[in-house]
């Protein structure tokens, strides 16, 4: 491993999270949310709001969001990045934040998101508007309905080439909801059955409704400072970070069935020195019920074409032996157009033994995960509650 490398592992921890607004947030817009969000964050790490020099955050509705989010705020950072990599975002922010503290650019850094597509402002994930801003030029002429229909493609080809069945896929949406149910703040809770996520109405072929994330308001937030000076009473560590990145068009993806998400999680995992069986708990970006089951295969949990028999059977639900997505993930805790802040946020609740009825017993060690654009960019982190 390189100096680089060795530097940033453990340099810095996460000391304070929050949420606000998850669900239906009551009209409030992503500006006020995320603030919510932010505020109750840096109470969390026992800070105060001028103690924050550093912000990081990025938006699917705004080009210069963060100009607009720092003085809603009423900060004056001396650091600012807003890289967009779709919802691998705040994974990858984890390691310019990491970068930026150790360089000594500043001390405190907030990395938030917000959005409320179902009452106050902000652009769906799937609206004409962000086909207009960023267009598809390959696919257009076959007028997809994007995202799902990218992800049904995906889909398709696994369960071509691997006899990957709807039942199986379906497994993934059940247990994200048995695990929603153990959570208050996850927006949906009723019942869901294997039954339920074949007989939803078809969205784009093969996925049904259930087999897609929900469209949620909702905001995180999560304050990290030099390890050395974390102390808050439950600091949780950033061990290693890692991004990767393929294409942007499904088109342009070589194989259907392959993401990069192996080459940044066995990065992250070599940044941090963690070996996978010494992962206690796995947050995913479970934008589609194939997307976990992409992921699991392809950072080694299984091998290649068995991620449809992996999820079965309840290995990833509550009292499964790979606990996934404890929150309720993104098919059924909340989804506002990009989500791998809840991952963070949820991983850092759980390794500070904070979850209530669905805290993973003895976590010490969590794997966070990113997927953004169409399966394009992935973004792991490895989080641990000590430091050797
Ligand atoms: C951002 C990243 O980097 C990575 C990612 O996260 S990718 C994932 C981003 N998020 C998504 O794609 C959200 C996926 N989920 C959804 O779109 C919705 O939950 C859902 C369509 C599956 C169901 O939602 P719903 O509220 O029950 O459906 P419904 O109210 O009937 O439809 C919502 C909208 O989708 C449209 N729609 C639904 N199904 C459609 C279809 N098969 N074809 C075209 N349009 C469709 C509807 O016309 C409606 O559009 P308007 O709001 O403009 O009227």
């Amino acid at each position: 491993m390189t100096d680089w490398n060795k530097n940033l592992r453990g340099a810095i921890a996460i000391t304070g999270c929050a949420t606000a607004g998850i669900g239906d947030a009551g009209g409030l817009n992503e500006l006020e949310i995320t603030s919510l969000a932010v505020h109750a964050a840096v109470r969390d790490a026992g800070l105060r709001m001028e103690d924050i020099d550093g912000l990081m955050s990025a938006s699917l509705s705004s080009s210069m969001w963060l100009n607009k989010l720092s003085e809603y705020l009423g900060l004056y950072p001396r650091f600012m990045d807003s890289t967009q990599i779709g919802g691998a975002s705040f994974v990858g922010h984890l390691l310019v934040a990491a970068a930026a503290i150790q360089a000594g650019l500043c001390r405190n850094i907030v990395i938030a998101y917000g959005a409320a597509p179902r009452g106050g402002n902000g652009v769906s994930a799937t609206s004409g508007a962000r086909a207009r801003l960023d267009p598809f030029p390959y696919e257009e002429p076959f007028q997809p309905f994007n995202p799902p229909t990218s992800y049904a493609l995906a889909t398709r080809r696994h369960m071509h080439e691997y006899g990957t069945t709807r039942e199986q896929l379906a497994e993934v949406a059940v247990a994200a909801r048995a695990w929603a149910r153990l959570n208050p703040e996850a927006y949906k809770r009723e019942p869901l059955s294997i039954a339920d996520v074949l007989a939803a109405r078809v969205i784009s072929s093969p996925l049904t409704a259930r087999d897609c994330c929900l469209v949620t308001d909702g905001a995180g937030a999560i304050v990290v400072t030099a390890a050395d000076r974390a102390d808050a009473a439950r600091p949780v560590y950033v061990q290693g970070t890692a991004m990767a990145h393929s294409h942007r068009q499904i088109a342009c993806m070589a194989d259907l069935t392959r993401t990069v998400a192996g080459q940044s999680a066995d990065l992250a995992r070599e940044r941090a020195g963690v070996a996978l069986a010494d992962i206690d708990l796995v947050q995913l970006y479970d934008a589609f019920t194939i997307n976990p089951v992409l992921f699991l295969e392809d950072m080694g949990f299984c091998a290649k074409g068995e991620g449809g028999a992996f999820v079965s059977g309840g290995r990833i639900a509550p009292g499964g032996e790979l606990p996934v997505n404890t929150n309720g993930g993104g098919l059924s805790c909340v989804h506002p157009g990009m989500y791998s802040m809840f991952g963070l946020v949820e991983a850092v609740r759980q390794l500070r033994g904070e979850c209530g009825e669905r805290q993973v017993k003895q976590a010490r060690t969590a794997l966070v995960h990113g997927n953004g654009g169409v399966l394009s960019a992935q973004a792991t982190t490895v989080l641990t509650n000590w430091m050797d």
